[in-house]
């Protein structure tokens, strides 16, 4: 099923960060949203998993789904390792050799035993990816998740993450276009509350 946002509105205070905004997440395809910084995004995302509520408008389509979800700041436990991380979240069935061997697709051979907290911001971010899809999930959320990353491995790392959300509905937050370029689909351009796609 499609996602429909209608008419969604936030203030936070006074200040108003989304007014009226609607737009059509296709099913099983990736959707990128592209804004300036405090445009409104990730209120927009936190929003959709049902962290924020709306002051008005509705969303529809993401009944009883499932959220996969990379949040702004990475959210690891810091004195686990990577393969704990990850197997806090996955299903049971997932082995460690599994994860291990998702974790080298992303360049973090070497470092899945050590404490999180002694990685590098791209390790970690990479780490909070593998994380979230591994997670049984049916919507996929990404708040720039390729943050911290060369261009020659985010290429990699975008790579990675389209074969493995394939036919999975994808929302990507992004502030380079060229990411959203990459990962294809639908691109939402936000801007002062107005919304265009292309
Ligand atoms: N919990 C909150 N309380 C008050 N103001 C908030 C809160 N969360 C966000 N805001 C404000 O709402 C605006 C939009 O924030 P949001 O994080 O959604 O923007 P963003 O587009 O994701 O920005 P960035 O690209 O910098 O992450 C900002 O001005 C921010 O300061």
């Amino acid at each position: 099923m499609d996602i429909d946002i209608i008419n969604l509105s936030k203030k936070y205070g006074e200040k108003e960060v989304l007014r009226n905004f609607s737009i059509r997440i296709s099913e099983g395809a990736v959707t990128s949203v592209m804004a300036p910084s405090g445009a409104g995004k990730t209120t927009l995302l936190k929003i959709l998993a049902g962290l924020e509520k709306a002051d008005e408008g509705s969303v529809t389509g993401m009944e009883g789904s499932r959220i996969g979800m990379v949040f702004q700041e990475d959210r690891l436990c810091e004195n686990l390792n990577a393969i704990a991380n990850i197997r806090l979240v996955c299903d049971s069935r997932v082995t460690v050799p599994q994860i291990e061997k998702e974790l080298r697709r992303v360049g973090l051979e070497g470092s899945e035993r050590q404490p999180v907290r002694e990685l590098s911001g791209g390790m970690r971010r990479r780490t909070a990816l593998v994380r979230a899809l591994l997670s049984p999930y049916d919507i996929l959320i990404l708040d720039e998740p390729f943050k911290g990353l060369d261009e020659h491995k985010k290429n990699e790392v975008m790579s990675y993450t389209l074969k493995k959300s394939m036919g999975k509905t994808v929302i990507l937050v992004t502030h380079d276009e060229k990411e959203a370029k990459f990962m294809g689909g639908k691109i939402i351009y936000m801007n002062d509350n107005n919304y265009r796609t292309n």
